[in-house]
C-alpha cells in the first residue's frame, strides 16, 4: 500500500454548488501533503468528507488503505484531526478537555491516558497553559489545544485543517517544525493551508485547489523542476536579441521594452549569450529567471496566494 489518503472522484454539492468537484487525491504515505488553496476552494469540505464527519455526493475514498466509511471504526482511531472550531468545553481546563476526550475514545488506554495527556501538552507547548479555562485561551492556544488532541491518538496520519491559523510567528514556527518532528518519526501529514510560503517550508507534496477542483497535484521537487527557468536578455534591440533567442531553440519568446526572454529548455546559458555577441547584439545584462513556484500557481489558479507567513 503506497497511499495514506486516497480518493476518487469525491465530491460534495450543496444545492447547486458544487464545493467539491470529483478530487482524486493521492496522499503518499510518510508525506508531509500540503493542500493549498484560497478560501472557499473546498479544501475544508474535503478534509471533512475524508474524515467522516460530511457525506459525500458522490465518489469515494481510503484511508491507510481502509475503504471509507466502512472501516471507520477500525481507521479513525489511527488517524489524528484537527478540524475547524473543534468543540472543547470552555469552563474546563485544556487538561481537563483532553481527558473528556481522550476518555471518550474507546480504544484508548484509561491507565497511561495522564502520561498521554502530557506528552501531547508538551508537545505543543500548553504544559503552562493546562491549567487555565479554554474560555480564557486565545486563538493560537485553542489550536495548540486541537493539535494536541490529534496527537492523543497514534499518529499513523494527521489529517490538520490550516494548522497554523490563529498563531503568532513564533507559535507558527513551533507548529511547523512540531509536523516536521513528527513526520521524521514516520506520520503521514495532510494539512490544509491557503500559505503557499507554508508549504515550501514543510511539504514534500502539494495538492492545489482551485473552485472545488484539484488542479496540480505532484512532490514539491518535480514542480520545481517542471517550471522551467527562463533567460532574459537587456538590450536596445529587444527585437533582433529575440530573434536569436529562437534561432537557438528557446521557447515562449517575448519581448519587452527593452529586453527579450524565453524559456531555456534544454540550451545552454553560455551558448545563448555567445550567439547573441556574434549576431552584434548589444548585451546589458544576461540572466537565468529561477523558477518560481508562486508564478505557477497563480498561472494554475488565475488568483494570487497570501504569501506572507
Ligand atoms: N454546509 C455548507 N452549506 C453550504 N455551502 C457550504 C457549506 N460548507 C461549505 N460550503 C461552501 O463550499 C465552498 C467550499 O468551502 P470550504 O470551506 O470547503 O473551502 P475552503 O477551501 O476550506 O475555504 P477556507 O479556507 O475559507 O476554509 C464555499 O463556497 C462554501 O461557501
Amino acid at each position: 500500500m503506497t497511499y495514506a489518503v486516497e480518493s476518487t472522484g469525491l465530491t460534495k454539492r450543496f444545492g447547486r454548488q458544487v464545493a467539491v468537484n470529483a478530487v482524486d487525491l493521492a496522499v503518499p504515505r510518510g508525506a508531509v501533503y500540503g493542500f493549498l488553496g484560497p478560501n472557499g476552494s473546498g479544501k475544508t469540505t474535503t478534509i471533512r468528507m475524508l474524515l467522516g464527519l460530511v457525506r459525500p455526493t458522490a465518489g469515494g475514498h481510503r484511508l491507510l488503505g481502509e475503504p471509507m466509511p466502512e472501516a471507520a471504526t477500525a481507521v479513525l482511531p489511527r488517524v489524528g484531526a484537527l478540524v475547524e472550531g473543534p468543540a472543547f468545553h470552555p469552563y474546563l481546563t485544556g487538561r481537563e478537555n483532553l481527558h473528556r476526550l481522550d476518555a471518550a475514545d474507546r480504544t484508548a488506554d484509561p491507565g497511561s491516558a495522564a502520561a498521554r495527556i502530557g506528552a501531547a501538552l508538551d508537545r505543543v507547548g500548553l504544559t503552562a497553559a493546562a491549567g487555565k479555562r479554554v474560555r480564557a485561551y486565545s486563538l493560537g492556544m485553542r489550536q495548540r489545544l486541537g493539535l494536541a488532541a490529534a496527537l492523543l491518538t497514534p499518529t499513523e496520519l494527521l489529517i490538520l485543517d490550516e494548522p497554523t491559523n490563529g498563531l503568532d510567528p513564533q507559535g507558527t514556527r513551533e507548529v511547523r517544525s512540531l509536523i516536521a518532528a513528527l513526520a521524521a518519526e514516520g506520520a503521514t501529514v495532510l494539512l490544509s493551508t491557503h500559505l503557499l510560503s507554508e508549504v515550501e517550508q514543510i511539504c514534500t507534496d502539494v495538492g492545489v485547489m482551485h473552485q472545488g477542483r484539484l488542479v496540480a497535484q505532484a512532490p514539491l521537487t518535480r514542480l520545481r523542476a517542471g517550471t522551467a527557468p527562463r533567460a532574459r536578455v537587456r538590450t536596445g534591440r529587444p527585437a533582433d536579441a529575440a530573434r536569436v533567442l529562437r534561432e537557438q531553440g528557446l521557447t515562449e519568446v517575448a519581448t519587452g521594452a527593452d529586453e527579450a526572454s524565453g524559456v531555456l529548455g534544454p540550451v545552454r546559458p553560455e551558448r545563448v549569450v555567445a550567439a547573441l555577441v556574434h549576431a552584434d547584439v548589444p548585451v546589458r545584462e544576461f540572466g537565468v529567471l529561477a523558477p518560481d513556484l508562486e508564478e505557477m500557481f497563480v498561472s494554475l489558479t488565475g488568483e494570487g496566494f497570501d504569501v506572507s507567513g
